[in-house]
């Protein structure tokens, strides 16, 4: 699913009026039906209703949407907000309608001391500014969202489309803006919405489809894209009755060292749940008899050395598909060193994660050694160590674009919505994934499964798509079966099969 910017959602309406019959005022009355159906389906009609409405389309959406929650007996009162002496021509013929109808419902806000004092329960429609704005609000204006955001703990806040003061394309991190509760969106996710800065701004988001012209959305290139089940379902690889285990590759892991070998432990078994052939881990002599009694499917390669791997860049098996590096390792300078040997012996698309990212993060000199088209998989920290700090989420989100394509390598950076940028600029966001997998060890699971698809001969793009989409898919499984509270990396693993089943239902029994 793409995403697309500001602008490219106003052509995809100018596209949609030019080729459907469709005009632009049916457009915004089938966004504010849209709106009105979903406030319906939760919200009784004695529900006392305070629509704000903006002087351009999304003020004209609260407009619509007030005239059709009035003909369904909805208790309606409406606000506009004077925030411009320019209006849009849907947005004037909208209000000339309701003030024929219902004038006495109509109030209007020139100052923040015009901001009214509100029934008890109410819900508040923000409908003020939408993909339309320019530029950071102030002034009054500005007065006026932080007195609807105040109302967050008493009343239930629906933004319309935008929680008005966030932009679409840009950081609005320091510019006043509204704190829904439900964010209701027309056809798209907009890039704001995706990171962490605007998260308590668009509480929890719906997406209703308003029927924006197919042919648009499929001929227009947008470097965003979303994750969906449609995709993986062309991605996954179903394996063929005649396969053996040499068919799905060899990985190595490099993983553990004292007191961590619990992220060799979780990274190996997600690596054999997520299909790999043959698996050997490569861990300090301390975790000889841990692998072996706990991931009896996996061989294992223990250094002479007790507590760190150091020697782990040497006597590579030329059958290792893939390697995977970092979960638990450490960062002793012997293992650094290690590290270094390693990216200098290996040539294939390696997996680096953790530790294998700190200790590059202290010598930068590294990353020009990955191999090309490896996958790096770090957290914001981790991120930060590796390429510095950003002043906001869009900063940074433009950095890790810019260091995929100047390396030439797969860099995801963790969270909510994991954001993968890829070698040939595309950015895909996952939607998978729940904040139960807020737990030490989630990350090492998704080494594992990283290095096994790459074994198994899925591409790198394929591998961190879908390996990233699994990982939270089972994470989501896990929870509806555990709660969110309880959820255990183990648990993300053990719950890989019933996410392969989903994809392949012929295999159900
Ligand atoms: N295809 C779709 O998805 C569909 C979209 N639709 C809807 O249209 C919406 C987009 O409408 P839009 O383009 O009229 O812009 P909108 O968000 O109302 O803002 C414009 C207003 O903001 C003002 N303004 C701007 N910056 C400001 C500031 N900093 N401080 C103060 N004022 C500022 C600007 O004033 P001006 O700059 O002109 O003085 C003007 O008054 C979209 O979000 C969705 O709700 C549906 O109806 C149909 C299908
Ligand atoms: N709130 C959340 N929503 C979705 N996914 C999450 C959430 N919190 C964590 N995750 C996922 O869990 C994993 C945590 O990884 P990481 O922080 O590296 O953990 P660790 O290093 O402790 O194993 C990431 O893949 C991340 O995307
Ligand atoms: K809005």
């Amino acid at each position: 699913m793409k995403i697309f910017s500001a602008a490219q959602i106003r052509e995809a309406d100018a596209y949609t009026i030019a080729h459907e019959p469709v005009s632009s005022a049916m457009l915004m009355e089938r966004a504010a039906a849209a709106c009105a159906g979903w406030l319906r389906a939760r919200f009784m009609a004695d529900t006392p209703l305070y629509i704000f409405c903006g002087k351009g389309n999304n003020g004209g959406d609260g407009l619509v949407i007030a005239r059709l929650l009035l003909l369904r007996g909805y208790n309606v009162e409406v606000y506009v907000v004077h925030n411009s002496d320019k209006t849009s021509a849907d947005r004037a013929a909208n209000y000339t309608l309701l003030e024929k109808e219902h004038p006495h419902l109509l109030h209007h806000i020139h100052a923040r001391h015009d901001f009214p004092t509100l029934a008890p329960g109410a819900l508040v429609i923000d409908a003020i500014f939408g993909t339309g704005l320019s530029r950071p609000v102030d002034g009054w204006v500005a007065g006026i969202l932080h007195s609807i955001s105040e109302l967050k703990d008493r009343h239930t806040i629906v933004a319309i489309d935008m929680p008005s003061g966030v932009m679409a394309d840009g950081s609005s991190l320091h510019a006043p803006c509204v704190h829904a509760r439900y964010t209701l969106s027309f056809e798209f996710y907009k890039l704001a919405f995706l990171l962490p800065e605007n998260a308590e701004r668009v509480g929890e988001l719906h997406i209703l489809p308003i029927g924006l012209h197919p042919t648009y959305i499929a001929q227009t290139t947008t470097p965003y894209h979303i994750i969906d089940e449609q995709t993986i379902r062309t991605i996954y690889q179903p394996r063929k009755p005649f396969s053996h285990k040499g068919t799905f590759g060899h990985a190595l892991l490099i993983a553990g060292s004292f007191g961590k070998m619990g992220a060799a432990v979780l990274a190996a078994k997600a690596c054999l749940r997520a299909g790999v052939g043959l698996l050997t881990l490569h861990v300090p002599r301390c975790g000889y008899e841990i692998i072996q009694s706990t991931v009896p499917a996996a061989m294992c390669v223990a250094e002479v050395e007790e507590q760190y791997s150091i020697h782990f860049h040497e006597g590579l098996n030329p059958a290792y598909k893939c390697i995977g590096v970092g979960p638990g390792i450490g960062t002793e300078t012997a293992t650094a060193r290690s590290l270094e040997r390693l990216l200098e012996a290996v040539k294939a698309p390696m997996v680096l994660d953790a530790d294998a990212l700190n200790i590059i993060g202290t010598y930068p000199a590294l990353l020009q050694k990955v191999p090309k088209n490896s996958l790096l998989t770090p957290h914001p920290k981790e991120f930060e160590r590796l390429f510095g700090a950003t002043s906001d989420d869009f900063e940074r989100l433009s950095l890790l674009g810019k260091k995929a394509v100047e390396l030439q390598l797969y860099i995801l950076l963790k969270g909510r919505y994991t954001a993968i940028a890829c070698p040939d600029g595309a950015v895909y966001f996952n939607t998978t994934g729940n904040p139960g997998m807020a737990t030490g060890g989630s990350g090492d699971v998704l080494t594992g499964i990283l290095t096994s698809l790459l074994a198994q001969g899925y591409s790198p793009k394929a591998a961190i798509v879908f390996g990233v989409w699994l990982h939270g898919s089972a994470g989501d499984q896990a929870a509806a079966r555990l709660s969110e509270e309880a959820l255990l990396p183990e648990d993300i693993i053990d719950s890989l099969g019933q996410v392969f089943i989903r994809l392949s239902p012929d295999k159900r029994i």
